[in-house]
């Protein structure tokens, strides 16, 4: 394996996954595999990057940095030479998060004194300029993250946030100086360095700022960002004669299939609208789940005599309905009730047969794999910017899309479900 990336969630994994896989247009990407927590086992020997998907983002600092050195020893022992922590591109995190120490803890473990800082993913919208992070035309904190569920994004100066959770002082490298092109931005990661700062945010506002920041990090041994920061990596390998420059290509599945959506963002909500229109849509009364009146039993049995119909079950809700939830039981006591219901649910739809399943949001999608034992998987084409087909071999076969609650576009979901059939 050539290169390596920890990444904090399941979605943000096969974001970068995808970035990796496809490569840029005409030149091929790496043969990717995402693996879903620490494996216990050696990677398979044709694979050029391995993405270990964690569940940190939003876990204690000292937890996540734990497990973080742990997926890292991993990825070194398959041979990598670089490694990436991806974080999400809207750099989900409180001000007392996890970031920070997880990059620090990287950088000493690899002995790096200035790290590229860069969540910017401009095919998604989101785009740093003077360390500040704007999703489309609307500043971070204006743009409806501040009102996550659980990682509310209330300041867009990624330098300042950073700061708040960072031992070392934060640099930046701002777009005047990215747009030179990668000689100049190697040599304010090395001025950087004279100033002590080891975590640096670096502006990018279009696809070509990445590659270029990729480009100035060929040989850095760690990089950290949002999916876009991989954009210009597989070229560095494949311009060496390290790799080369595979399409992502996996057969698609047939077989019965269900839609899992726990994210609250705008997106997927309006996803839902959308796929209620022609589809069987069950909306999960999260107040009687909490109550226990409600449970894993009414999912599986709504998807099963919906079957072939496309059926999605859901949770998300409005932030004010999240809001009085959260208020009436705990953030973390709803959060992980419903990561227990999605993750039980799962359990039961892949022991009666589902064999195509499309879940939205992270910390849902965490749940939901993490319950179903399904080692590495493939990363085939993509569905919609970020989202990538996924597929895990094995006894009982299963294709997946894991979803980012802000991707996709609003008929995403019965387009998954198509494309994870083949289509
Ligand atoms: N109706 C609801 N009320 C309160 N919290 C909810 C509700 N539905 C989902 N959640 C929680 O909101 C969080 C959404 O996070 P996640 O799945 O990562 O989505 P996203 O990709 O949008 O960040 C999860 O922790 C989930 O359990
Ligand atoms: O970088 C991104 O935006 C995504 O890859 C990502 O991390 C998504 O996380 P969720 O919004 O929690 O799905």
């Amino acid at each position: 394996m050539l290169l390596g990336v920890v990444a904090d969630d399941f979605t943000g994994a096969s974001d970068i996954a995808n970035t990796l896989a496809k490569g840029l247009a005409g030149q091929g990407g790496l043969k990717t595999a995402q693996f879903l927590n620490v494996p216990s086992l050696k990677a398979p020997a044709d694979i050029e990057a391995g993405v270990v998907a964690l569940k940190s983002r939003s876990i204690a600092a000292a937890d996540a940095v734990a497990q973080s050195l742990a997926a890292l020893r991993w990825l070194q022992d398959q041979g990598c030479r670089q490694i990436v922590f991806k974080y999400c591109s809207t750099f989900d995190s409180t001000p007392d998060g996890n970031i920070g120490p997880v990059a620090e803890a990287l950088a000493a473990a690899l002995d790096q004194k200035s790290v590229v800082v860069c969540p910017a993913f401009p095919g998604a919208g989101r785009t740093i300029y003077q360390g500040h992070l704007f999703v489309h035309d609307r500043l971070l904190s204006e743009s409806g993250l501040e009102k996550h569920p659980l990682n509310p994004m209330t300041d867009p100066d990624i330098r300042r946030w950073l700061a708040r959770q960072a031992k070392h002082p934060v640099g930046l490298v701002a777009w005047p100086s990215v747009r030179q092109g990668p000689e100049r931005i190697a040599a304010e990661l090395q001025q950087a360095v004279q100033r002590g700062q080891r975590l640096v945010i670096v502006d990018a506002i279009t696809d070509d700022d990445l590659v270029a920041i990729g480009r100035a990090a060929a040989t850095a041994l760690l990089l950290t960002g949002g999916s876009g920061i991989a954009l210009g990596l597989p070229g560095n390998f494949i311009a060496a004669g390290l790799a080369k420059g595979a399409r992502p290509q996996v057969a698609g599945m047939s077989g019965p299939e269900a839609v899992l959506a726990g994210s609250c963002s705008g997106a997927t909500r309006g996803q839902i609208e959308h796929h209620r229109r022609r589809h069987p849509v069950l909306a999960i009364d999260v107040d009687k789940v909490m109550r226990g009146a409600s449970g894993a039993n009414d999912i599986v049995t709504f998807v099963l005599a919906n079957a072939g119909k496309a059926p999605l079950v859901y949770s998300s809700g409005a932030p004010e309905d999240v809001k009085a939830l959260q208020d009436r039981y705990g953030r973390e006591k709803v959060a992980h009730r419903l990561d227990r219901l999605f993750a039980d649910a799962a359990q039961g739809l892949v022991a009666k047969g589902i064999r195509r399943l499309v879940i939205a949001g992270g910390e849902t999608s965490g749940a939901v794999v993490s319950a179903l034992d399904l080692g590495a998987l493939t990363v085939g084409p993509e569905i919609d910017p970020g989202v990538p087909v996924l597929v895990a071999e094995g006894k009982s076969p299963i294709a997946l899309a894991l979803k980012s609650g802000n991707f996709g576009a609003s008929d995403f979901f019965a387009k998954a479900l198509a494309r994870l059939a083949g289509a």
